[in-house]
């Protein structure tokens, strides 16, 4: 795919009206609008190159982590939280080609919940931003585009594909039965008209036989023969040309080891992550004030770039259960992790409409493998965890609840130590700084529990299973000390990272970098709250309030 964008035959200085760095799912999404301007010569610069093929394929997409195609960052150890993780660190995976992380994401589309946006700036309240996730949306399942109910929160006009798995499986339905004795009525899909409540998935990605619909899948390949928009891969941002008044001139970047210079008549806009956008800005004096003179940068703007890192955690109970497996079904076998019936819920802890958890339940058929190949492979947790979770699933079905904690009281940062572009940044996540997060996990373990008293998985001879964890055996397992000890350990990332350059602090509501002229930040670091559920398709709502309030300002 989209190996037939243009490609710029860059040439030092050329002017453009719109420079965007980073081809990701806020970046391609962006420059894919703004190019709808015909007069507009809009300049998209990628620092990786085309995905290959597995970034297609939804199940081989895992492939892609550390390889070439992933940024391949890892969070600094805190030598605190997420001890169970090999290392003691947490592997952050982040895309490094056109796409961005939308091209390897595990694609789950979740919009969050109209109260998340009532503590964004003004003018990103619901009613807003509702029409700006329909633009992006072709929605593909007809159940819900003809039900009455759902039929207004979903769109067919939009490039994006959403749809669901094609399963008939029972058991789905079965995993729906455990959330609905959780307390999560079962919906039709949790991006309608009510948010609390258990679904299957929607993806991005085209019904059966499903390819992800990446942005640059949708927002790129069917405008690659406009001649207003130039894409230029391999072309890594150094940083931003900024004169002596503060304005936004261009870019420096390196281009096959040449460093070229693009300039803009109208505006830069750094789309290059949420952990990558501090790193360009901090390279070019936008910054807190000590970080960036410590570099011998000159200041331009003194601002808490990188000072809070936002981020989902997440932590797993596994369950057996007596196995009765439909022989007439064939199931995922090890290392098709992504193929394996799953549902996910939202629920709250009290009687408010705005979800404290998102509970996703798995189910792994016994002898499958899938236990491994979940906790070693995709969540990289310890070998002996991975094994204990494997020999209960040699025996054993297994369901595994991942409790997703969606407003974390405690926050991390991003230090820019080098501005060389082979420095990476250094990744604090900050997990547990706040103790309120262990009262409320402790909150969401109990919920999850009380399934174990309901007729439907009580009378599956289910039991949780004890993890292979050293750092939590001098505790009576199931006391107190032993889940605060669980919490901290097993505390994992939702890759949700967010924050970083955040609205009313580092940008103001149009996503203007506050004291700088003509430069905007157009990606997951402006996100000022996390939204309830995954991000990237709130991150592609503001790449398409972003495109509009430009084409708003200059048409
Ligand atoms: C493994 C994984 C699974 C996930 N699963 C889901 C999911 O199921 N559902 C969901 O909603 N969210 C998911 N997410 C999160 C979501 O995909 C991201 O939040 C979202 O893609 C971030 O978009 P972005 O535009 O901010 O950054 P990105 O999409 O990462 O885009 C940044 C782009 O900028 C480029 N770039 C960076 N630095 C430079 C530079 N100096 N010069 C030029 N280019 C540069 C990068 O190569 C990249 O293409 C997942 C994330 C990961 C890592």
């Amino acid at each position: 795919m989209a190996a037939d964008v243009r490609r710029l035959a860059a040439t030092r200085g050329d002017l453009f009206d719109f420079i965007v760095v980073g081809a990701g799912s806020a970046g391609a999404a962006l420059a894919g609008r703004l190019a709808e301007a015909a007069r507009w010569h809009v300049l998209l610069l990628e620092a990786g190159g085309d995905p290959p093929e597995e970034s297609l394929v939804p199940s081989l997409s895992s492939r892609l982590l550390h390889s070439q195609y992933d940024w391949s960052f890892s969070t600094e150890s805190d030598h605190y939280s997420s001890q169970a993780q090999r290392g003691g660190a947490l592997p952050l995976a982040q895309g490094k080609m056109l796409g961005g992380t939308s091209s390897l994401n595990d694609m789950v589309y979740v919009r969050g919940n109209p109260e998340d946006y009532k503590q964004w700036p003004m003018g990103w309240d619901w009613q807003t931003v509702l029409p700006y996730f329909l633009k992006s949306e072709n929605m593909t399942d007809q159940n819900l585009l003809n039900d009455t109910n759902y039929a207004s929160y979903h769109s067919d006009a939009g490039p994006m594909k959403v749809s669901t798995t094609d399963s008939n499986d029972s058991k789905f339905e079965e995993l729906l039965e455990y959330m609905a004795d959780i307390g999560m009525k079962t919906l039709l899909d949790i991006n309608g008209p009510e948010q609390l409540g258990a679904s299957k998935r929607y993806f991005t990605q085209s019904e059966p036989p499903s390819v992800r619909s990446s942005t640059a899948q949708s927002f790129l390949s069917p405008i690659a023969d406009r001649k207003n928009l130039f894409v230029l891969k391999q072309a890594y941002v150094s940083k931003i040309i900024i004169n002596e008044d503060n304005m936004a001139l261009g870019v420096q970047a390196i281009v096959n080891k040449a460093t070229l210079d693009f300039f803009t008549t109208k505006e830069v806009i750094i789309c290059a992550g949420a952990i990558n956008t501090p790193k360009i800005l901090i390279a070019s004096g936008i910054g807190p004030k000590n970080d960036v003179e410590l570099l011998g940068v000159q200041l331009k703007s003194d601002l808490p770039v990188g000072s809070e890192l936002l981020d989902h955690i997440v932590i797993p109970l596994v369950f057996t259960k007596d196995s009765d497996l439909d022989k007439n079904v064939s199931y995922p076998m090890a290392s098709d992790i992504n193929s394996t019936p799953t549902v996910h819920g939202f629920i709250s802890s009290d009687s408010g409409t705005q979800p404290d958890f998102q509970v996703i339940s798995s189910f792994l058929p016994k002898s499958s493998g899938l236990g491994y190949d979940l906790f070693y492979n995709k969540f990289n947790y310890a070998e002996n965890i991975a094994k204990s979770v494997n020999n209960s699933n040699s025996e054993k079905d297994l369901v595994v609840f991942d409790i997703v904690l969606l407003h974390p009281a405690s926050t991390g940062y991003v230090r820019i130590k080098d501005t060389s572009k082979s420095t990476k940044p250094k990744i604090y996540t900050g997990y547990f700084t706040k103790e309120e997060d262990f009262d409320s996990f402790r909150t969401g373990i109990n919920l999850v529990l009380n399934i174990t008293n309901t007729t439907s998985f009580g009378g599956v001879n289910s039991s949780l299973v004890k993890l292979g964890l050293p750092q939590c055996s001098n505790f009576d397992f199931l006391s107190d000390d032993y889940w605060r000890c669980y919490i901290l350990n097993m505390g994992r990332t939702a890759y949700d990272l967010a924050g970083t350059c955040a609205m009313g602090k580092v940008v103001d509501s149009d996503l203007k970098v506050i004291g700088i002229n003509k430069l905007r930040v157009v990606d997951a670091s402006v996100v000022p709250s996390l939204p309830s559920g995954n991000i990237n398709a709130p991150v592609i709502m503001i790449a398409e309030r972003a495109a509009s309030m430009i084409k708003q300002c200059y048409i």
